[in-house]
C-alpha cells in the first residue's frame, strides 16, 4: 500500500492508498523537530486504533517545508523499508514540465495540484488552494503549470491582525450574516471572509483578461467550502486534490519507470 504525505506549512497530512481508495487520513502539525520514530508512533497507534490492516511498501512526498524532508525519509527507509518519491526532486518526473521563469522553484504542492486538476478537469484552469497561504494555479492546455498568484491565508490574516493590533482579539472565520459588523469579532469576521470573496473574485477576474481560452475554476483546501456557499466563485470544489494529485504522480513515475 501506498503512503502519501502532503506537508504543509501549517499541517501534514497521511493517507493511506489501497491502490483503489483512501483507507484512512490523519492530520497532524507540521514540526522539522518531529522524529522519525515519532511520526511512526503516531501513525501505528492510529492504525492499530482504527483497525486498519495496512502493510505499507511505497511513499509519496510533497513537502513545502524543506527541513521535514530528512525524517519523513528516515520514516519511511527504517519502517516500511522503501524509499519515498519526492515531488519537487530530480528523479520526480511529472506529466508536463511547468512553465515558469528559470531558476525558479515552484512549490511541490502546486504542482500536484495541477497534475490532479488536469486529471479531473482537463486543461485551461485556475485552481484556488486554501492553505497557510492562498495559492492560484493557473494550468495551461496541455496541462503545464505556467505560473499564479500567492495570497495570505485566511487564518493567516486573521493571525496577523490578533498579534499587530492591542485590542483585536483572535477570532476564527465564518460567514457573516451582513458586511456591517456591530461588534469587534463580527468586524474582523467582515473584513476577513467579505476581503477574501473580494480577492477571489478579483484575481479571477484578472486572470481570465489574461487568457484567451475560457477558465474553469477549482477550489480546495480546508476552508473551500466557506467560500462556496451561496456564491459562483468555482466550478468545483474537490476535497482532496492534493492528496489524489500524490497517487497520481506515484503512479506515473512507476508507469514510466
Ligand atoms: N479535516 C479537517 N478538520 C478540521 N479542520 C480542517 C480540516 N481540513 C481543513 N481544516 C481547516 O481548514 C484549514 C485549512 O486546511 P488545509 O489543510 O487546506 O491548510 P492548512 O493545513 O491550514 O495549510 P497547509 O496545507 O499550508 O499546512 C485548517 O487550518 C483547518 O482550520
Ligand atoms: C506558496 C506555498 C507556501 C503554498 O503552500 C508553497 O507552494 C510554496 O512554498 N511555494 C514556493 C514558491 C512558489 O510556489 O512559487
Ligand atoms: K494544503
Amino acid at each position: 500500500m501506498l503512503l502519501a504525505i502532503d506537508c504543509g506549512n501549517t499541517n501534514t497530512v497521511f493517507s493511506i492508498w489501497d491502490g483503489t481508495q483512501f483507507l484512512a487520513t490523519w492530520r497532524i502539525a507540521t514540526d522539522h523537530k518531529r522524529t522519525a520514530d515519532e511520526y511512526h508512533v503516531w501513525l501505528s497507534t492510529l492504525l492499530t486504533l482504527t483497525k486498519i490492516e495496512a502493510r505499507i511498501t511505497e511513499a509519496v512526498i510533497s513537502s513545502t517545508v524543506p527541513r521535514v524532508v530528512f525524517n519523513l525519509r528516515v520514516l519511511c527507509n527504517r519502517y516500511y523499508d522503501c524509499r519515498p518519491l519526492v515531488v519537487g526532486k530530480p528523479e520526480c518526473r511529472l506529466p508536463v514540465a511547468p512553465r515558469v521563469d528559470q531558476g525558479t522553484t515552484v512549490g511541490p504542492d502546486r504542482l500536484v495540484n495541477t497534475v490532479a486538476g488536469f486529471h479531473l478537469h482537463g486543461g485551461n484552469l485556475i485552481i484556488v488552494d486554501f492553505g497557510t497561504a492562498t495559492t492560484f494555479d493557473v494550468v495551461d492546455a496541455d496541462g503545464a503549470y505556467i505560473g499564479g498568484v500567492i495570497a495570505p491565508g485566511v487564518n493567516l490574516s486573521l493571525e496577523a491582525l490578533h498579534m499587530a493590533a492591542a485590542a483585536l482579539p483572535h477570532v476564527d472565520v465564518t460567514k457573516p450574516h451582513a458586511a456591517i459588523g456591530t461588534n469587534t469579532v463580527a468586524c474582523i469576521q467582515s473584513g476577513v471572509y467579505w476581503g477574501y470573496i473580494g480577492l477571489v473574485e478579483g484575481i479571477v477576474r484578472q486572470i481570465r483578461l489574461e487568457r484567451h481560452a475560457p477558465m474553469k475554476v477549482i477550489a480546495t483546501g480546508g476552508l473551500a467550502p466557506l467560500f462556496d456557499q451561496g456564491f459562483d466563485l468555482f466550478d468545483k470544489v474537490e476535497d482532496d486534490l492534493t492528496m489524489q494529485g500524490l497517487v497520481l504522480i506515484h503512479r506515473y513515475n512507476k508507469d514510466t519507470e
